[in-house]
């Protein structure tokens, strides 16, 4: 086995991972990320970003492969202490925000920490801070039902923050957003990771997440390619075709 870099926070080696029904997403994917860095996973729809920050989160386990998680092997843990890792250490954006309908803004960003033990006077004073610094504290007691979509994913990402995770998994965090509303919450995503030195693995189909990011890893078909190029045609699928250099 071989042991992975000293500075990377995540680290997998020749990942091979199918769904359930066998239809495979990653074929021998590798890659290193580093402490604070931004890593943009950027690839056409059914490439397998979901499924390598699945695997990486501990959330699937793979089929075949490493990962290390601060020199730690992920891939040789049970499910319990997967499940406690990801808890503890991990966070996670979907591309749709899932709020629990029944609590305010405050109390759905302050969840997680309450969820890990921390007191709800403490969860508050963090989820309050969070949801100010992503410019949404006047939110704090309405219902995610009273929220536009953006401000909701604002507060899926103030719930994701608010535990200081070492890394955060988001998978096409914007999405369902309008153009404008995607740049505003890719940067806020990324500079309120950034200045908390957050690790972050960011899936995205467009250029745009790359932009927000330190360094860019491509999929196509479950594979990684240095480059892919994506005509602007839209074809009847959604899927683009692609030309590639490996
Ligand atoms: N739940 C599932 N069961 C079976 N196959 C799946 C499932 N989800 C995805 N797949 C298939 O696995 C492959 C990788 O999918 P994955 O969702 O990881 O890609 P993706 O790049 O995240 O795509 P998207 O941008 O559409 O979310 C694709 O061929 C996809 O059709």
């Amino acid at each position: 086995m071989v042991a992975p870099p000293d500075n990377d926070v995540l680290w997998a080696r020749a990942l091979h991972f199918s769904y359930r029904d066998g239809s495979p997403a990653l074929s021998g994917v590798s890659l290193g990320v580093q402490q604070g860095e931004i890593l943009a996973v950027t690839g056409p729809r059914g490439s397998g970003k979901t499924a390598l920050l699945r695997c990486l989160s501990g959330q699937a386990p793979a089929r075949q492969g490493e990962i290390w998680f601060n020199s730690v092997p992920v891939h040789t843990m049970g499910a319990q202490a997967r499940e406690r890792l990801r808890r503890d250490r991990f966070a996670w954006i979907d591309p749709t925000p899932s709020l629990v309908p029944e609590l305010n803004v405050w109390e759905n960003a302050a969840l997680p920490l309450m969820l890990r033990g921390t007191g709800r006077r403490r969860a508050k004073t963090a989820a309050t801070e969070w949801l100010e610094r992503l410019d949404i504290g006047a939110l704090a007691r309405k219902r995610p039902h009273q929220l536009v979509r953006a401000e909701r994913q604002r507060v899926s990402i103030a719930r994701a923050l608010a535990p200081a995770p070492t890394v955060l998994f988001a998978d096409e965090p914007t999405a369902p957003l309008h153009r404008a509303d995607r740049t505003q919450v890719l940067r806020t995503l990324t500079n309120a990771a950034r200045s908390h030195g957050v690790t972050v693995v960011l899936a995205g189909q467009d250029a745009e997440s790359a932009a927000f990011a330190d360094r860019t890893l491509t999929l196509l078909d479950g594979r990684r390619v240095n480059t892919v190029h994506l005509p602007p045609v839209t074809e009847p699928e959604g899927r683009a075709a692609c030309s590639l250099s490996v």
